[in-house]
């Protein structure tokens, strides 16, 4: 099965994911010079509801907390997107070290952690029908810069004791996924994928160039996590990030001057 390992790793993706070298790939390096302002481009609307909340659960590639997609409540609206984008679930990418772990780069700036909001949209009956039209998914992205203690992890770092394995779950209620974004949602945009199998070319992402805050100490709780299932040889969940892909002619719109 795929993964970050040697063996398994992002250059191993296309053997059994073909459309690893397909055209619009993610994650990317973004150059801000490169980048072109449009004018057309409207703030994101965000609008969750923690009561959506559902469980946390150590999938072997990430930590993901999954929400309650059966209405309108936690969605995603305007920004470079028309209609509506149901969120889905979030999670996080992060390296061994405070150098690396993000997935998109800033002119070739690696951020310690991204945070990924996952989003469907609703003028398909499902995720999984949306995940595979070119349409059909939005992210926001979010990068982590080593600083002040960041309060609204917390209770998702809380949550690790109890997920530290690969296929551990549990419930996870009323948490605001807004508390993690930045104060200012300026953002790059640009038409690509999932960054992880099945590699779906369906995801407009939406990447914020405000980070947000983490600490080293709740950095080194995130590194605590482990790809591996109880009763297997401990492996640290680290450095669970794809590199940066070829634009292959894509163009990256800017939201701000
Ligand atoms: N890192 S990311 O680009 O935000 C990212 C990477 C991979 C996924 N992902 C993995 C499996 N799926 C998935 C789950 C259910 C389904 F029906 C279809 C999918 F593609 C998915 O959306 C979701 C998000
Ligand atoms: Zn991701």
């Amino acid at each position: 099965a795929w993964g970050y390992a040697a063996n398994n790793g992002p250059d191993k993706w296309c053997t059994d994911f073909p459309i690893a070298d397909g055209v619009r790939q993610s994650p990317i390096d973004i150059l801000p010079g490169a980048s072109s302002y449009d004018k057309a481009l409207k703030p994101l609307k965000l609008k969750y509801d923690p009561s959506n909340c559902l469980e946390i659960l150590n999938n072997g590639h990430s930590f993901q907390v999954t929400f309650a997609d059966d209405t309108d409540s936690s969605t995603l609206k305007e920004g470079p997107i028309s209609g509506i984008y149901r969120l889905k679930q979030f999670h996080f990418h992060w390296g061994a070290s405070d150098d690396k772990g993000s997935e998109h780069t800033v002119a070739g700036t690696k951020y310690p952690a991204e945070l990924h909001l996952v989003h469907w949209n609703t003028k398909y009956a499902s995720f999984g029908e949306a995940a595979s039209m070119s349409d059909g998914l939005a992210v926001v992205g979010v990068f982590l810069k080593i600083g002040a203690e960041n309060a609204n992890l917390q209770k998702v770092l809380e949550a690790f004791k109890v997920i530290k394995a690969k296929g551990k779950q549990t419930t996870f209620a009323d948490f605001d996924p807004s508390t993690l974004l930045p104060g200012c949602l300026d953002y790059w945009t640009y038409d690509g994928s999932l960054t992880t199998p099945p590699l779906l070319e369906s995801v407009t992402w939406i990447v914020c160039k405000e980070p947000i805050s983490v600490s080293c100490e709740q950095m080194a709780k995130f590194r605590g996590l482990l790809f591996s299932a109880e009763g297997e040889a401990e492996c640290c969940m680290v450095d669970n990030y794809r590199p940066p892909q070829p634009l292959k002619g894509r163009s990256v719109r800017a939201s701000f001057q």
